[in-house]
């Protein structure tokens, strides 16, 4: 039977997952990789093996109600089909947030569930769906190891002023800073940059990990040095259904002004605005899109998220000095091109010129300036979260 792992990254809108074998080459090899996407929507399941040809795949209408907890139940099912092949050695999951107490990956036990549990709160559309699974598993399978990776992480050695909010002491006390998101995609992409062109792994990088949740991180020498989201996954940019950043003032606005309660207002700002809240229409880009040359708000949605993102993109430069490189990764900057397009006509000032044939063919290099050059790397936050628990494992096991 072949030693196996199984991870596992809980999404917005998604679960993705990948199965791994070989753990003891330098990068553990894929089996099979796929995805549910549009849980609560219209849901589709596909996987393919490592030769990306599909090998199984179903879809069900949006009245069917697939969320996060059955596409679980549904995979779980689906594996069990290996189950004589293969011998499970671990579960690599991806959560959201491991707050101040998790500046790298951990073996799950239950001092860490009661930890992550009270960070529920701060990640309402990630926390709950990163720790189910990993409940399942403890109840079902208690001698398999399960071991959480981070989001929060790659982001930990920020220097205290950027992680900072200028609030008084005894609310800094409590936890309330910048943590950061999307740093297992960031660590991929920083993973890549020595092979994608040596300067930009020892230089000045913006990657914009632009997926149903989107975030910039200035990456100085492959280390993080600011980003775009800050206690919580909902500030920065403006997201499928999430606002980015707003004066706080609007929250109370809302509550002593509008009658909304404290759940309405979180409900509002999670769920109902970005994309979604100000097309009126989608939270997906492609039905945005489509939608755009007859319908002006579908157009002034994509027109806000570009120029948040050009905005965002030039105080970030500020923070590295100027700018080497600039990475485009996930849903949105790995597909949609026209967004690819305007971000790098907006930075044109840095010196940044678009190459359109290889924009339009998906990269990888899409300037035609060679620095600063733009580039589309599809991120691979599984394979980081394979790395993690490989090593986690291997160091336990070292220790007994
Ligand atoms: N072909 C495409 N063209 C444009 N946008 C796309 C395309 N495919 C996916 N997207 C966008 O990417 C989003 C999903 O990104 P992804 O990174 O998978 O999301 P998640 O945040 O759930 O991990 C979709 O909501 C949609 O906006
Ligand atoms: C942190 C976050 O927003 O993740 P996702 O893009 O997967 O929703
Ligand atoms: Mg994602």
């Amino acid at each position: 039977m072949r030693p196996t792992l199984v991870v596992l990254n809980a999404g917005s809108s998604s679960l993705k997952f990948q199965v791994f074998d070989r753990l003891d080459d330098v990068d553990p090899k894929v089996v099979w990789k796929g995805q549910y996407e549009g849980l609560g929507q219209r849901a589709r399941f596909r996987v393919a093996r490592d030769t990306a040809a599909i090998v199984d795949e179903a879809q069900w209408a949006a009245e069917e109600g697939v969320d996060h907890e059955f596409a679980l139940m549904h995979l779980v099912t689906w594996l069990q089909q290996y189950r004589n092949e293969r011998k499970l050695v671990a579960i690599g999951h991806r959560v959201v947030h491991g707050g101040d107490a998790y500046a790298a990956p951990v073996l799950v036990d239950d001092e860490v569930v009661a930890r992550l549990e009270t960070l529920s709160p701060l990640a309402p559309l990630h926390q709950p769906h990163n720790l189910q699974p990993i409940a399942i598993a403890r109840r079902r399978i208690p001698d398999v190891p399960q071991v959480a990776c981070f989001d929060t992480a790659f982001h930990h050695n920020q220097t205290e002023i950027a992680t900072m909010y200028a609030l008084p002491k005894d609310i800094r006390d409590r936890g309330v800073r910048r943590y950061g998101f999307h740093g297992l995609s960031y660590d991929y992409i920083a993973s890549v940059l020595e092979d994608t062109d040596p300067r930009l792994a020892s230089g000045r990088v913006v990657a914009a990990h632009l997926g149903n949740g989107a975030s910039l991180c200035a990456l100085s020498g492959g280390v993080s040095l600011a980003t775009t989201m800050g206690f919580s996954a909902l500030d920065g940019l403006p997201m499928g259904t999430r606002c980015g950043a707003i004066d706080a003032s609007v929250v109370f606005y809302m509550l002593r002004e509008m009658g909304h309660t404290a759940e309405e207002a979180e409900r509002v700002l999670y769920t109902q605005s970005g994309l979604l809240g100000v097309s009126g229409l989608s939270n997906d880009m492609r039905t945005l899109r489509r939608e755009a040359p007859s319908n002006a708000d579908a157009r002034k949605a994509i027109d806000l998220f570009v120029y948040r993102i050009i905005r965002e993109t030039g105080s970030l430069i500020a923070v590295l000095g100027g700018i080497d490189g600039l990475i485009f990764t996930a849903g949105i900057g790995e597909n949609d091109a026209a967004t690819r397009a305007a971000v790098v006509a907006g930075l044109s000032w840095t010196g940044l010129t678009l190459d359109e044939a290889a924009n339009t063919a998906g990269g990888p290099r899409i300037s035609s300036s060679a620095s600063p050059s733009a580039w589309v790397i599809p991120t691979n936050e599984e394979l980081v979260i394979a790395r993690q628990t490989r090593d986690v494992i291997n160091a336990a096991r070292h220790s007994v």
